[in-house]
């Protein structure tokens, strides 16, 4: 059993070319992929907007630290240089929950601790999972009610471009 949820974004360069590489990846474990959404950028806000997605995977053969170095492989293979923390990257690939796991190991937080705060992951996960829920924060649909609505407003839908 390892199914888990990936935030995947990028700010650079082909945004969508890079997002599609990372669905790639793990198309063979492919579950659900959500929609494309231009996002303001949060944390560092000086920097281009974003495309962010998110898809729910599933193999039974990975567990978290699979899903891990399968995230960092694509993220390199995207090119990815790790500079500021949280500026501009051609991909990130975040790992938002796997089913069971809870972890406080710094190389791997479970569930990832900014997903109670942005708006970019939830919107995209309740797309795909309307009941989705963070383990040890409650549900996503509640934790998304809860954020400025200039957070949610900063999250939109690009229809034109699709992942699957
Ligand atoms: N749930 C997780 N998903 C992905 N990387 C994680 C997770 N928990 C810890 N890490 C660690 O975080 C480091 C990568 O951080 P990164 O540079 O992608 O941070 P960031 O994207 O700037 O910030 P954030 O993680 O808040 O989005 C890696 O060393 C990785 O081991
Ligand atoms: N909207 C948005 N903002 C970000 C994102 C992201 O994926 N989407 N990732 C970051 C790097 O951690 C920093 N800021």
């Amino acid at each position: 059993m390892s199914r888990a949820v990936l935030s995947l974004g990028s700010n650079l360069g082909d945004r969508l070319g890079y997002l599609r590489s990372a669905v790639d990846a793990v198309r063979p474990a492919l579950v659900a992929v959500s929609g494309v959404y231009e996002t303001k950028a949060w944390g560092v806000e000086d920097q281009p907007d974003f495309l962010n997605a998110l898809c729910i995977v599933d193999d039974p053969a990975r567990d978290h630290w699979a899903w891990l170095r399968a995230g960092q492989a694509a993220e390199q293979a995207a090119g990815r240089v790790r500079e500021l923390r949280w500026g501009p990257r051609t991909l990130d690939v975040d790992i938002v929950t796997v089913q069971g796991v809870l972890s406080d190991d710094p190389e791997l937080l479970l569930p990832h601790p900014g997903t109670p705060d942005r708006a970019s992951v939830l919107i995209p996960w309740l797309e795909i999972d309307p009941d989705a829920e963070v383990p040890g924060h409650g549900r996503a649909a509640d934790l998304l009610a809860r954020l400025p609505e200039a957070d949610r407003a900063g999250v939109v839908l690009r229809p034109d471009l699709t992942l699957s």
